[in-house]
């Protein structure tokens, strides 16, 4: 869209010339902020993600200025639609062509303004100070000092925005109502609009790391599992808290803990798992007494999953290999009496943690990864022993992804039956047991007076079985 012709005059001071960035507190942290957001929305940098963006334009900072970075960044992708209208009222011809990073830098300095404590000022002069240092913005950093000036005046309309309306994207709403319906779908907005809890898989005595690591325990599943949930309030570096270093607990989401337990290994079961990295549900299997087996197609992401187990002090076998490309004879360990297929997805149901998904994945990502699962499934079933266990999970809201794949593997294997989920096995979340016996967890469940300790991603599990 291209700016009047006058708005430049209109628009305040004239920029100053390009040059050293100046070392005003917390410029580094806002032009990290506005470089990963510039990323992440550009469309020709597809397949990018948060952490890839964040750890390129973050580098070199230290800790403090890299979590103000980040905050930044989180609060304008969660917020991005309320920041846009914002924005869209103030301009009324939008973002000139050929600007450069100024879209970048207005929507982080209007996030902070909007949605975050940070003095208005200082996001404001940062703005203009980031604008001037890029030359296709310099040339509108009045324009941003000018419009940046009025942000705060509707920061009471903008905290009135409807989250499903206005910060979900068009075709995830439309999917979420089909799906869950219209209150769901909003309960499942405004959710992913919170900070999310901090989860930890604890294998020792979890009370006791609850109370060691200011945490409470969630008790989802029966209190004698093999491993339980501790959901912490710290702000803290995880590797910094005590137990990380001595390998007692490791991060991972109360959801996504559930699928390794609805398999209820037992020791010295031959166990695969087939998409493993980066290794929390290998760990839980492990500590269930599992022989695991590690498989992953990707050596980058094996390489975490190796660290990790180190740590924890497992040493599984892994296996670098493309589960769709493998002879199923050949298969390292094959049969097993147990198998997790904790498969590849498009991870809506994660936006709380990673809240660019909303906004970097496309409707026309669901089928070639809904007909990947399908092939992967096939897999899975084929290194069953006769009478084995398969659960199958994914952290995805899109019904293709869960329940439907599911449909699809019992109507084209008739070896295959659901063993369905009951209600003890869940004590501590029955809503989420669906009527076929699956498991369907929605970031609007949980919820909790304190927002920190509220909510937790999206996931869908099954259990099956092999007919002996
Ligand atoms: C959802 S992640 C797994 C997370 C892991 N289970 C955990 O709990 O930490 C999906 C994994 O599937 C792997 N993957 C994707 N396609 C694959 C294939 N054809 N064969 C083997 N692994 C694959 C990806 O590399 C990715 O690590």
């Amino acid at each position: 869209m291209g700016l009047r012709p006058h708005a430049r005059a209109a628009a305040g001071r004239a920029p100053r010339r390009a040059g050293r960035p100046a070392s005003a507190p917390g410029l580094a942290s806002r032009r990290a902020a506005a470089a990963t957001v510039r990323q992440l929305l550009d469309p020709s940098a597809r397949g990018v993600t948060l952490e890839q963006a964040f750890d390129a334009a973050a580098a070199g900072l230290d800790s403090r200025d890299r979590a103000f970075a980040r905050a930044i960044v989180t609060t304008t992708l969660r917020r991005l639609g309320s920041v846009r209208r914002v924005l869209g009222a103030l301009m009324d011809r939008g973002f000139p062509r050929k600007c450069g990073s100024l879209e970048a830098v207005m929507v982080t300095a209007a996030a902070q303004i909007l949605f975050m404590e940070a003095p208005d000022h200082a996001a404001v002069d940062s703005a203009v100070t980031l604008a001037r240092l890029d030359r296709n913005a310099a040339p509108f950093a009045g324009l941003a000092n000018a419009v940046l000036r009025k942000v705060a005046a509707r920061r009471e309309e903008a905290a009135s925005y409807d989250p499903l309306e206005v910060d979900t994207p068009d075709w995830l709403a439309a999917r979420w109502r089909a799906a869950w319906g219209e209150d769901t779908a909003r309960a499942i907005a405004g959710a992913l609009r919170l900070e999310p809890s901090l989860d930890v898989t604890v294998r020792g005595d979890a009370g006791e790391w609850a109370a060691r690591l200011d945490g409470v325990t969630l008790d989802l599943a029966p209190a004698g599992a093999v491993t339980r949930t501790v959901r912490l309030r710290t702000l803290r570096n995880v590797d910094e808290l005590p137990g990380y270093a001595e390998g007692m607990w490791w991060v991972q989401d109360a959801a996504a803990a559930l699928p390794a337990l609805l398999l209820g290994v037992r020791p010295g079961e031959r166990v695969a798992d087939l998409c493993a990295a980066p290794g929390g549900k290998t760990a839980q299997l492990l500590t269930a007494g599992g022989e695991v087996q590690a498989f992953d197609r990707s050596a980058g992401r094996m390489q975490r999953l190796a660290e990790n187990m180190r740590r924890l002090g497992f040493s599984p076998a892994m296996h670098v290999l493309d589960l769709t490309e493998a002879e199923t004879a050949a298969i390292p360990g094959a049969p097993f009496d147990a198998v997790l297929l904790d498969a590849p997805c498009t991870a809506t149901g994660t936006i709380r943690r990673h809240p660019d998904v909303a906004w970097t994945k496309r409707p026309a990502d669901i089928e070639p990864v809904a007909a990947l699962q399908a092939r992967l499934l096939d897999v899975a079933v084929a290194l069953l022993k006769p009478g084995g266990r398969l659960v199958y999970s994914t952290c995805s809201l899109e019904p293709e992804e869960g329940e439907e794949q599911i449909r699809g593997l019992l109507a084209r294997n008739p070896r295959v039956q659901r063993l369905p989920v009951t209600a003890d096995e869940l004590p501590g979340l029955p809503q989420a047991i669906t009527a076929l016996g699956d498991i369907r967890t929605l970031p609007s469940m949980l919820p909790h007076p304190e927002p920190r300790l509220a909510g937790l991603d999206g996931f869908f599990a099954a259990r099956l079985v092999l007919a002996p």
